[in-house]
């Protein structure tokens, strides 16, 4: 049997009168790499949130490793990254580091930090730089370097790609083999569906708040009679 690493059960969360998400249940298993897709606005990021706390459900269950999403100890094996990764201007690339660690009782240590960064492509040098002095993907590569060197058991991440160049997507993408090949869990959103077909043992299609899909990447093609995963995208939110 399969233990879940994340469990959603009927969540149901509203804006105002505005509905995000409606009746979502979904199971995420231990060591699976999942993606989330949807259009801007499907509720990708509202579902993160209200699985990490950071906003109240109207209705429904989350559990983290079977440990309801609201008792803290539930986010202690997970890695988070937003969707807008901020990290405060004045600090550096080093100092950043240290803090998030310090704040999780993890040691820094400069070697596996130089190292993470290589894996992501990003200069050393970043380390000693202002993060108001980073672009974009600097930017990305620090928090997605953030979360590696948590060692946790799953990664939580908004939009992972976001704002990579080529090279570092490719050596993102390893680094995401290496940690399913470690048994960790990848729970992440995403707006690349060939990313999500090369990396994704299952996927979720979320549209308006609602789950239209759960499976693999191949069955949504079969489901959806298409040669891409983008075509049965389009075809399963009837867009094309
Ligand atoms: N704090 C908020 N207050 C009011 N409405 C919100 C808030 N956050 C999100 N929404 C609304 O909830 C819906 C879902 O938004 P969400 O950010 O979850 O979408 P998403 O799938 O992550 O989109 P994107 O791909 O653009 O990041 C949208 O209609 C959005 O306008």
């Amino acid at each position: 049997m399969t233990s879940a690493a994340l469990s959603f059960h009927e969540v149901v969360k509203s804006y105002g009168n505005k509905p995000a998400l409606q009746h979502v249940n979904l199971e995420v298993q231990a060591g699976e790499a999942f993606g989330l897709v949807g259009m801007n606005g499907a509720g990708k990021t509202t579902l993160l949130k209200c699985m990490l706390d950071f906003c109240s459900m109207d209705s429904g269950a989350i559990s983290i490793f079977g440990v309801d999403h609201h008792d803290t100890a539930a986010r202690k094996p997970l890695a988070f990254l937003p969707e807008r990764f901020m990290p405060p201007y004045y600090l550096t690339g080093a100092d950043f580091l240290k803090y998030t660690l310090t704040l999780q009782q993890i040691p820094y240590d400069l070697p596996e930090a130089q190292q993470t960064l290589a894996a992501l492509d990003l200069d050393a040098s970043a380390l000693t730089k202002p993060v108001r002095a980073y672009s974009k993907g600097m930017t990305q590569k620090l928090g997605l370097a953030a979360c590696f060197l948590a060692h946790k058991q799953l990664y939580v991440l908004d939009e992972p790609m976001s704002g990579l160049d080529p090279k570092a997507r490719a050596m993102l993408k390893a680094r995401f083999q290496e940690l399913k090949k470690n048994g960790c869990t990848l729970f992440f959103s995403s707006h690349a569906l060939a990313d999500v077909e090369e990396i994704c043992d299952r996927m979720a299609i979320l549209h308006d708040g609602k789950l239209l899909f759960v499976g693999t990447p191949e069955q949504c093609r079969q489901q959806f009679s298409s040669t891409t995963l983008e075509q049965a995208f389009l075809r399963c939110i009837q867009v094309d």
